[in-house]
């Protein structure tokens, strides 16, 4: 298991208002250092995505602090958010594009960052060609490509069957064991959360505060059978019933 290195996040006794008046978070503090990651689960509303957002400087807060390291920032969202029209290369490249990367550089980051989400022979397909998993895959190589220290997931396989959502879960811990960064992953899925976060934070209905952050005492490599076991099902049955009550309340 890898040790955890300095923060990365901190996200200090934030609030959020929107303009119209909705009070999207109250009170909120997150730390996420490198070789974290934490699951943010909790009702549909609360504040999840609003939270990524404002880490990624998107939304400015209303009361707190949010500092981040100033590190590339990897950003995947549920959509893929491919440019239909590009290969998967040529999608994959855009960042370093834009960035002003030489092309020979820029291709060989694309290339390899292919490679390492298993799209190795795909380099040429367009979008359309692909399946949602796939393209899924295409969205994580593009994040990759800016070798991000953070790393923000706004519920990037909600769309996806459950047999693939398992086998990027399991890749995506890979990656994440191999270069530990620091991760704040989206899910409304106990099981994910679970399988692939070194902690869960469980937030209340709207105003989103923190409810629970719950430890997951399993060290990576993370087997598939790891989500059959007692021990798993007791940290699961701890999310569960936590975030059974923050959407009771919700309800
Ligand atoms: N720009 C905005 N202006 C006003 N209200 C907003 C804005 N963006 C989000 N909201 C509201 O803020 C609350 C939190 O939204 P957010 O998308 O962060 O929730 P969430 O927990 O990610 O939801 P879900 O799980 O359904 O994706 C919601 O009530 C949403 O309608």
């Amino acid at each position: 298991m890898k040790t955890t290195g300095p923060p990365q996040i901190r996200v200090e006794e934030v609030s959020l208002a929107f303009p119209d008046g909705t009070h999207a978070l109250d009170d909120v503090s997150v730390t996420v250092s490198a070789g974290e990651m934490v699951a943010l689960v909790g009702p549909s509303g609360c504040g999840k995505s609003t939270l990524l957002r404002l880490v990624a400087g998107f939304e400015k807060a209303g009361m707190g602090a949010v500092t981040t390291s100033h590190h590339a920032l990897g950003y995947v969202f549920q959509d893929a958010t491919l440019l239909p029209w590009r290969s998967v290369l040529h999608n994959v490249e855009l960042p370093g594009q834009l960035t002003g990367v030489p092309k020979a550089s820029r291709r060989e980051s694309a290339r390899a960052a292919i490679d390492r989400v298993g799209l190795g022979g795909f380099e040429r397909h367009r979008p359309a060609q692909l399946s949602g998993g796939m393209r899924m895959r295409v969205s994580i190589a593009r994040a990759l490509t800016l070798q991000p220290k953070l790393f923000l997931f706004d519920e990037p396989f909600g769309a996806l069957d459950e047999i693939t959502r398992e086998r990027l879960n399991e890749d995506l811990n890979a990656l994440f064991e191999a270069e530990p960064f620091a991760g704040l992953f989206v899910t409304h899925s106990v099981t994910e959360a679970v399988f692939m976060a070194t902690r869960v934070i469980v937030m209340s209905a709207r105003p989103g505060r923190i409810l629970a952050d719950i430890p997951v005492p399993f060290d990576y490599p993370r087997e598939p059978g790891l989500r059959y076991t007692q021990e798993f099902a007791e940290v699961a049955a701890t999310v569960s019933k936590t975030l059974r009550e923050a959407c009771e309340v919700a309800a």
